[in-house]
């Protein structure tokens, strides 16, 4: 069977479901081939059962801060009263609501794997049984997304290992929980299962949090081990092995060894690239995909003559984040929608058909404790990249509201300017409940506000916003210029 639609979108996770319905709401017929639950990783075994799994031990921990309601608190936390919330935000992996929104905006939903046969033409593989096949008279876009990496350790595929997904979608957690990896799913996990009373251990190779100013990973290493878990730096398993009591015993580098119920592998994402026909358009098999700022796929047979095949998401390994993603998509899926009808286009950077913040202000939240969040450049990336800059530098402990939210309120915030623009590249916040200060910090780098206008944007006494005029006091008020003299010699 063979049938023709506008635009066809491969994956339906959290990126595919926003390019199609951009392309969609601009009146474009769009098919979206899903071979698993519509709603894809995030929803059902990533941010959504792991942000939920984190946040009851997150508010009891909030609470037990704040004297007079800490008295209030006489028990621990309802372990299985979590993870029944959690099946509620997993709508118990019934993709059912999903399904439901694509009928109702007239997005064809094809449950299946789909995979590129040449240009703007895809195979699918339906779920119950048979092929069809689809051709796009303007756009195929791919956001097929990432699985997860299991590293090439001795025993390690074989010792049944957890991913994120069992991580997530766990029944009954175990006692004894190993984690390989020091990123955001290790430390992430590690406050989830801490809270529920699992022994944690963390193994890493290096620090905490590598891609965050070291300051982030060091905080929440101090964290994790005021929860009780054993955060373990500079080892790397050499050996793991399932024994017959079910146990796992992880030997390594260092010559000593830990043993524990389930080993949980986080230890980075690989696209999911090697089923999808890329061979057939001149792309290699099993790699992240290349684009453009529009999300232009380079290399792909025929997207230099008539733009065909746009790839967003995990999958083009700009940003592994569901938000990034989901911006990629509503560029390319409006540029789509703008190519087809024959409307103008926005490519120059901060366009309305570009990811141009992917590679300046990119936010990310990790939710362990305490919370840990960035946007843009660390010290050591800025200086990377060449940009002459300074930091500022404040403890939460200067910031009224902090106090107020808990008592004995530990964090810590840095600015990262770039002297020559004198503006704002870089912001992390370390503590509890920092999260919400990221969109400040993300608006102040998108729209390159000047420091000294960031001294007009006052923040309200007392809340946590403060601490932005703590960090603007650390960096010092640039100089008033004195208007009666001139200002160089030209001006004279
Ligand atoms: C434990 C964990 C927690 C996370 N927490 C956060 C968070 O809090 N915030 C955040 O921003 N990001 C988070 N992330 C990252 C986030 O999950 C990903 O960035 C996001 O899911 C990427 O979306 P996507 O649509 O590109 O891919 P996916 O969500 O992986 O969706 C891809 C979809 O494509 C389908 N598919 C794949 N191949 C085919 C094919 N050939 N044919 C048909 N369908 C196919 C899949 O079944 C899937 O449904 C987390 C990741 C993990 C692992
Ligand atoms: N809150 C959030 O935004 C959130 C939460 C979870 C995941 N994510 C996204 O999902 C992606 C995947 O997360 P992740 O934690 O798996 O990856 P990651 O890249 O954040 O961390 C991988 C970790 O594994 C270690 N590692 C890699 N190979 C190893 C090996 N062979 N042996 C031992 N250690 C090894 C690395 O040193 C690093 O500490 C991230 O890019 C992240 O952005 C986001």
């Amino acid at each position: 069977m063979q049938r023709e639609v506008d635009v066809i979108v491969v994956g339906g996770g959290p990126v595919g479901e926003n390019a199609a319905d951009r392309a969609r709401a601009a009146g474009l017929e769009v098919v979206l081939v899903e071979r698993e639950l519509v709603g894809g990783e995030c929803s059902y075994w990533a941010c959504i059962p792991s942000k939920t799994l984190l946040r009851s031990a997150a508010a009891l921990r909030a609470v037990q801060r704040v004297g007079g309601a800490r008295e209030a608190v006489t028990g621990g936390l309802d372990v299985p009263a979590v993870l029944a919330r959690r099946d509620y935000w997993v709508s118990d992996w019934s993709d059912q609501g999903g399904a439901d929104w694509l009928e109702s905006i007239g997005i064809g939903l094809e449950r299946g794997h789909g995979r590129l046969d040449g240009a703007r033409r895809v195979v699918v593989e339906r779920t119950g049984g048979g092929e069809i096949v689809y051709l796009a008279r303007h756009a195929v876009v791919v956001a097929t997304g990432s699985d997860p990496v299991v590293p090439p350790i001795a025993g390690l595929a074989e010792a049944r290992p957890w991913t994120s997904r069992e991580a997530t979608s766990v029944t009954e957690p175990p006692a004894r929980l190993a984690i390989i990896g020091g990123g955001v799913v290790a430390v992430e996990m590690a406050t989830a299962y801490a809270g529920f009373g699992t022994e944690v251990m963390v193994l890493a190779r290096s620090g905490l949090l590598g891609g965050m100013e070291p300051f982030a990973g060091e905080a929440v290493a101090a964290g994790l081990r005021g929860l009780g878990a054993s955060v373990r730096l500079g080892v790397q398993p050499t050996l793991v092995e399932r024994r017959e009591s079910g146990e796992v015993v992880i030997t390594l580098d260092d010559g000593g060894s830990i043993t524990a119920d389930e080993v949980l592998v986080a230890t980075g994402r690989k696209p999911r690239t090697e089923r999808l026909g890329l061979e057939t358009i001149g792309l290699e098999p099993g790699g992240w995909v290349d684009v453009d700022d529009t999300m232009l796929v380079t290399g792909a047979a025929g997207n230099d003559d008539r733009p065909w095949l746009y790839a967003v998401g995990d999958l083009n390994h700009r940003a592994l984040l569901t938000h990034q993603g989901k911006y990629q998509a509503r560029a390319a899926g409006d540029l789509i929608a703008a190519r087809a009808l024959g409307r103008p286009e926005q490519t120059n950077p901060w366009g309305a058909h570009v990811a141009t913040a992917d590679h300046s202000a990119v936010p990310q939240v990790v939710f362990a404790e305490p919370e840990a969040v960035s946007v843009g450049l660390t010290v050591a990336a800025a200086e990377r990249a060449g940009l002459h800059v300074r930091a500022a530098d404040v403890a939460f402990s200067s910031v009224s509201g902090a106090g107020i939210l808990a008592d004995d309120y530990e964090g810590r915030a840095r600015l990262v300017v770039d002297e020559e623009r004198g503006t704002v590249v870089g912001a992390t916040f370390v503590g509890q409940d920092v999260a919400e200060l990221l969109q400040s910090a993300t608006i102040a780098i998108v729209g390159e506000v000047p420091i000294d206008r960031l001294w007009h944007a006052v923040p309200a006494f007392p809340t946590m916003s403060e601490v932005w005029l703590r960090l603007l006091e650390a960096l010092g008020r640039p100089a008033a210029k004195d208007a009666s003299e001139p200002e160089s010699e030209e001006a004279a």
